[in-house]
């Protein structure tokens, strides 16, 4: 079976002594104990320089959050893919549902943010979900082909990009999303990918599952079909939680 992959997206949170604090809480436990998941964190980009440094040579690996379409250029406050790849980075984020708001990225964005890291050899986690007004209207299921569609770059193949479906309601709102929905949207993407690639990705393309996982209801959710792993926000910034999500 293929190991799932516990990502953890630090958001804006964090600090040097923080950093420190969990990675080496990880670090520590990963070297103590055999594991059927990877893991890897995600910090703010001030942070990746010492967070790389730290887990150099370790099975702990290291995203960025976003990357810019550009590999270099007039882009005051962005980082490049290949930036990203030379800190050590294995991953970047791309189209995180607080980037498409705060940030107003299209889907056209982040199919180029995702190009772009895939040819600096990252590996986009792309993010796409629906919104609470979009689900309770019924158009769960056409919002995230639109945006699987649209965000998917075309240097993808099923093995260089992870997808994450975080349902927009259940980020950081305690909310989550029942199996049964989450089984419902991922079939249904694990299906949409099966055409685009015209072969069977079940156990390549990782389709992540986000949006209030914690240890409480992590077993249920990574038991159900087609989820291959979790990108977790507010409780991958307790290494008890993180660890507790990934090993059970
Ligand atoms: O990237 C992570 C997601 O936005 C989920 O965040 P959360 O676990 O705090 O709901």
């Amino acid at each position: 079976m293929a190991r799932k992959l516990i990502a953890g997206n630090w958001k804006m949170n964090g600090s040097l002594a923080f950093a420190s604090e969990l990675v080496g809480g990880l670090l520590s436990r990963l070297e103590q104990n055999s594991t059927a998941a990877d893991f890897a964190v995600c910090p703010p980009a001030a942070l990746l320089g010492q967070v790389t440094g730290l887990t150099k040579g370790t099975a702990l690996a290291v995203g960025g959050q976003d990357c810019h379409a550009n590999t270099s250029g007039a882009h005051t406050g962005d980082t490049s893919a290949e930036l990203l790849k030379d800190l050590g980075c294995q991953y970047v984020l791309t189209g995180h549902s607080e980037r498409r708001t705060d940030h107003g990225e299209s889907s056209a964005d982040v199919k180029a943010k995702s190009s772009a890291a895939i040819k600096a050899g990252l590996i986009p986690i792309i993010c796409i979900g629906e919104t609470e007004g979009q689900r309770v209207s019924g158009d769960t299921l056409k919002v995230v082909e639109q945006q699987v569609r649209e965000s998917l770059p075309d240097e993808a193949t099923s093995v260089n990009v992870v997808l994450a479906y975080e349902p927009v309601w259940a980020i950081g709102t305690g909310k989550t999303a029942t199996p049964d929905d989450v089984a419902e949207v991922h079939n249904f993407i694990r299906g949409l990918l099966d055409r685009h690639f015209d072969e069977a990705t079940d156990g390549k393309l990782k389709i992540l599952y986000g949006g209030s996982v914690k240890p409480s209801n992590a077993a249920e959710l990574l038991g159900v079909s087609n989820v291959d792993g979790a990108l977790v926000g507010g409780a991958s910034l307790k290494v008890e939680d993180f660890w507790a999500i990934g090993v059970r």
